[in-house]
């Protein structure tokens, strides 16, 4: 294949015939399915991996630059552009690169099609590539909900990733807070509309930062400095990215809180303007490294519920070796940093990407690189947050550039998945809520919500015992309800009707199950707050579960690595373990309600001496812990019924 620089103004006019000839043959293109003015949710909206195509206008006396920059051809006059990307289709989008060569006879075109799920021309409008990638795919909404969301900008330096994400940082700026009154006022509606956020919805709390990832070394953009080194550059200081105790990542960086659009758009300017003017002061920065926009997003009105996040990404420009090696060995070492961070993030994408395509266990190797590790809420599986990552591929229009842009769009065209074909109901696994039909599911939620009225019933029972005691009467020991004589407090036939089971409930945000069971309640046996509560528990135990089951594979295949750990992000009592099978009786029952809220940490203690030890908790030291305990249960169990006996027996006597 011819290089560039062969390839220069004499050649032009025959390119452009090829390209006109083969521009003839090709059918026209396939525009967007719906315009933009009637759509609302992509068809893409359910996948966890969107990837689109993005290619710009060329630039004023670009094509011309680009020629002169490489060649010393004589001129044949002045340089028109020549296409080196055509869009085929929209959606789902196709590039066609034409990638040119040279035999002995004279210039060739090869054209090699790449596949998207949306492809963007030069001609689409920066708020059109918003709303059909962010918006489409509900980002916003996600991130409000506890899930996180993730876009990343990639391609050769000056393709257009700064362009693309600077406009889509400002447009969530401008959207966000918006959105977040909607759903505000919709969550506390489902609560009866008793707040006093009530009117504006103002229920969430928002906090911004912007980290640098230039080589291997992180710096917070939202950091004012006046120092400079020998060269001229802003030094800021040095932030340390690594995993913490409990497994996250979070650098040590400034968090500004942000209660409005204009607020969040003051931040953004600000660690753009910082960025900009490393960028002049340090050869183009922006191009060498990874800028980090990080949103988080707490529900004040679910204080246990995990924070959304939106990352919004500006990757360094990819670079081949080629156009590196000129480089001093700094820029040596950065370029070689970046690569091989962008190599990295591509094997997390795809593993995230045939992961989810193909429903089984794949290895995501995010803690091998700083910019992965950042990015660990959308790449670990053992996260229980729902996650989306939308990747947008840019690459430079013209002819000079293809080669560059076949590595663009090969790097990113394999994320591009195929949903999962239906293949039928799985077969039944007691241990996989995935598996569960409706009947199932409604037992599980039944026996969920029995566990919860029993423990309230227990402790009503108790304040009721202490009463009588005091007043020298006995009373009346604590009868089993039969099943169905209980009042739940709920309608559980709601929150799971007919057609739906256990895997549609796994797929709800928590704000959105907290609200279906809200709109569930019945009457007053259960207070709001109280419905609130439990409905955290359950859907904080069904993730486990769903968890527990998808992860089971990967813990056999790589049983030398930590199990999950039992942390109690949705504040519940127990979740190790699988009681669907292993202790599934009355006893195991009564005996959760006899430990109350201790149960969960003696099995948290348990869990980290185990790991402190090295031992191997779920085949071994977790049995155990729980038939310490069961034996603990039923000593106290058996001592209160003989001491029952002896009391009856002597009131009997008297
Ligand atoms: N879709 C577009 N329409 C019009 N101009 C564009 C578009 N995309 C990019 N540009 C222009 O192209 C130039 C290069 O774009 P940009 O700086 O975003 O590239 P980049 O990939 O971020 O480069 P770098 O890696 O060096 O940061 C800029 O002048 C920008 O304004």
């Amino acid at each position: 294949m011819a290089s560039s620089a062969t390839l220069t103004t004499t050649h032009l006019p025959q390119l452009r015939t090829i390209l006109d000839e083969w521009n003839a043959k090709r059918p026209t293109t396939k525009g967007f399915s719906v315009p933009l003015e009637q759509f609302q949710y992509a068809p893409n909206a359910s996948k966890d991996v969107i990837v689109a195509f993005r290619t710009r206008p060329p630039l004023p006396n670009e094509a011309a630059d680009k020629f002169h920059a490489e060649d010393d051809a004589p001129e044949t006059g002045p340089v028109e552009f020549c296409a080196g990307i055509t869009v085929t289709s929209a959606e789902p989008g196709v590039f066609v690169a034409h990638v040119p060569g040279m035999k002995w006879s004279g210039p060739t075109l090869t054209h090699k099609t790449y596949e998207a799920d949306l492809a963007f021309a030069p001609d689409t409008e920066n708020e059109e590539v918003y709303q059909r990638t962010v918006i489409a795919n509900d980002m916003l909404s996600l991130a409000l909900s506890g899930g996180v969301g993730c876009i990343l900008a990639y391609g050769q330096t000056g393709s257009g990733k700064t362009y693309t994400m600077e406009s889509v940082e400002h447009r969530v700026a401008r959207d966000l807070f918006e959105r977040a009154r909607i759903m505000g006022k919709k969550f506390i509606a489902s609560q009866g509309g008793d707040h006093p956020a009530a009117e504006t919805g103002d229920i969430f709390e928002f906090g911004v930062t912007f980290l640098e990832l230039l080589g291997k070394s992180a710096s917070d953009l939202l950091e004012t400095t006046e120092q400079v080194d020998e060269q001229g550059n802003p030094v800021r200081t040095e932030i340390a990215v690594r995993e913490d105790k409990i497994g996250n990542v979070r650098p040590n960086l400034i968090s500004s809180t942000v209660r409005s659009s204009e607020e969040l758009e003051e931040l953004i300017n600000k660690a753009l303007s910082h960025r900009r003017t490393s960028a002049t002061l340090r050869n183009a920065t922006s191009s060498r490294s990874h800028a980090l926009l990080t949103i988080t997003i707490k529900n004040t009105l679910l204080p246990y519920a995990d924070e959304g996040q939106l990352i919004l990404v500006d990757l360094a420009g990819s670079e081949r070796y080629e156009d590196s090696k000129e480089h001093d060995k700094q820029r040596m070492d950065e370029a070689k940093e970046n690569n091989k961070s962008l190599m990295n993030l591509k094997e997390c994408v795809r593993a995230k990407a045939k992961m989810a395509a193909e429903d089984g266990f794949v290895h995501i190797p995010w803690r091998s690189n700083k910019l992965t590790m950042l990015l660990k809420p959308i790449f670990d599986i053992e996260s229980r947050q729902p996650s989306k990552a939308m990747i947008i591929a840019h690459v430079s229009p013209h002819i000079q550039d293809t080669v560059h842009s076949t590595n663009t769009l090969s790097y990113a065209a394999p994320f591009k998945t195929v949903p999962p074909k239906p293949r039928g109901p799985q077969p039944y696994d007691a241990k996989d809520p995935r598996t569960w039909d409706h009947d199932k599911t409604i037992e599980w939620l039944t026996k969920q919500f029995t566990k919860n009225a029993m423990k309230s019933r227990l402790a009503e029972w108790k304040v009721k015992e202490k009463q009588a005691k005091l007043a020298g009467k006995t009373l009346k020991p604590l009868v089993e309800p039969a099943p169905g004589e209980l009042d739940l407090g709920v309608d559980v036939l709601k929150i799971c009707p007919p057609g739906s089971t256990a895997k549609n409930l796994g797929m709800l945000y928590t704000p959105q199950f907290v609200e279906r069971c809200l709109e569930a309640r019945t009457g007053e046996t259960l207070r709001k707050d109280e419905v609130k509560s439990v409905a955290m528990d359950i859907i904080g135990d069904l993730f486990y579960l769903i968890l527990t089951a998808k992860t089971r594979k990967r813990n056999e295949i790589m049983r030398s690595r930590k199990t999950i750990a039992v942390e109690e992000t949705y504040g519940v009592s127990p979740r190790a373990g699988d009681p669907e099978t292993m202790y599934d009786t009355e006893e195991f029952l009564e005996a959760q309600i006899f430990y109350a809220t201790d149960w969960g940490k003696i099995i948290m203690a348990a869990k980290k001496k185990c790991d402190s030890e090295g031992k191997e908790w779920s085949l071994d030291v977790y049995p155990k812990t729980i038939e310490d305990m069961m034996q603990k249960f039923r000593a106290h169990r058996d001592a209160a019924a003989k001491q029952e006996a002896e009391k009856k027996a002597r009131e009997e006597e008297t």
